[in-house]
């Protein structure tokens, strides 16, 4: 029996998550620019035929860019929550995690460009 409570919370756990992940979606327009922009790198990952290191190494970068552009939003919620009003240290605050999605978003350009631009200069 108490395993099979654990059993439940485990799956309970999950569909809060993914409910965090549909909600992230619908309304975080950022998120939804990182989602388009995945779509079309694996788009052209499968039509350039890209090693399997290549598929790796752009799956962990879409995935850190996703994640932390969803930690930044959960930040930028619980700001608005818990400090409605305008003050300088929220805005650190705010600032500091955008950073870090600048971060990695800066690096998975330069990802993409190492790893499509000399399959594109071929084409040329
Ligand atoms: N309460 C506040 N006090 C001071 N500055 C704030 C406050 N709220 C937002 N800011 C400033 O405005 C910026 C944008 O914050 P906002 O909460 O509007 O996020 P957003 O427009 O959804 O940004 P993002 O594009 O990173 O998702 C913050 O990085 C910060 O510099």
């Amino acid at each position: 029996m108490n395993s099979d409570y654990k059993g439940r919370k485990k799956w309970i756990g999950l569909s809060y998550a993914l409910n965090g992940l549909k909600e992230a979606v619908r309304e975080e327009r950022n998120l939804k620019i990182h989602l388009i922009i995945s779509f079309f790198v694996i788009v052209c990952s499968a039509w350039f035929q890209i090693t399997a290191i290549e598929w790796i190494v752009l799956i962990l970068i879409m995935a850190l860019v996703i994640s932390l552009e969803m930690i930044n939003s959960s930040i930028e919620r619980v700001m608005d929550f818990l400090a409605p009003e305008f003050h300088s240290s929220i805005g650190i605050i705010k600032d500091i995690a955008a950073g870090a999605v600048l971060i990695a978003a800066g690096s998975s350009i330069v990802i993409g460009l190492i790893i499509f631009l000399p399959k594109v200069m071929v084409l040329l």
